[in-house]
């Protein structure tokens, strides 16, 4: 199974998709005004308390006051915080100083450089994209020669999820253009790409399974 995390989020009916589908992250764009998708603080707040138990909120921030971050997880809207600006080490650093909660931090991935960039972030996780919701694929044998868990994002759609898996091998995938009809959220094309990547083998499976084999 490869986890998945739906992003985006701006509606209470896009909430109530994912409560359907059942991915296993939902993730909000706070405070972006470049993004069209941004929500604020407040909004968040009430999306994220109508996400079900089991689902866990992802505030994705863009160069975001460390503070304002901090406080979004540590009042228990957010499960992570998904750094996707030009968050340096320091950054990371001090955010760290301020919360327990997992920090998973974006990298865009044009060369084998940035591929070990993120390799050496301090954060939980990281996140290999071609952007920042651009709805644009990257070179995924890029991606696969990560040495660490990561999140796979960029241009990802119902339909590709299994051939970037098996291309890349993620820890998880993450989808935002690709489940949108005419830039909203699209229920069915959520519903199709949660069971498309819980369908398909993260590398921890393979490892369980050929363990068994032994
Ligand atoms: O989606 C946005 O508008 C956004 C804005 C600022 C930072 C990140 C953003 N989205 C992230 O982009 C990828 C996936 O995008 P797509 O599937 O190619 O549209 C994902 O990590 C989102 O969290």
């Amino acid at each position: 199974m490869t986890r998945i995390k739906v992003c985006g989020l701006v509606r209470a009916a896009d909430v109530d998709a994912v409560n359907a589908a059942r991915p296993d992250f939902a993730g909000f764009v706070v405070d972006v005004p470049a993004s069209r998708r941004s929500v604020s603080p407040a909004e968040v707040r009430a999306l994220a308390a109508r996400l079900d138990a089991g689902i866990q909120a992802v505030g994705v921030f863009v160069d975001a006051p460390a503070a304002t971050v901090a406080e979004l997880l540590n009042d228990g809207t957010l499960d992570a915080a998904q750094l996707h600006g030009s968050e340096d080490a320091a950054y990371v650093s001090a955010l760290r100083a301020l919360t327990d909660k997992p920090l998973v931090q974006a990298f865009r991935v044009a060369s084998a450089a940035d591929v070990a960039r993120a390799e050496a972030s301090a954060a939980d996780r990281v996140l290999l994209d071609s952007g920042a919701g651009s709805g644009r694929t990257f070179d995924w044998k890029l991606a696969r020669a990560c040495k660490r868990p990561f999140f796979l994002a960029g241009g990802l759609e119902p339909g590709i999820i299994a051939r970037a898996v098996e291309a890349a091998r993620p820890f998880g995938v993450d989808l935002s253009s690709g489940v949108e009809t005419n830039g909203a959220k699209d229920p069915e094309k959520i519903a199709r790409a949660v069971a498309e990547a819980h369908g398909a083998d993260a590398p921890e499976a393979e490892t369980t399974r050929a363990r068994e084999q032994r």
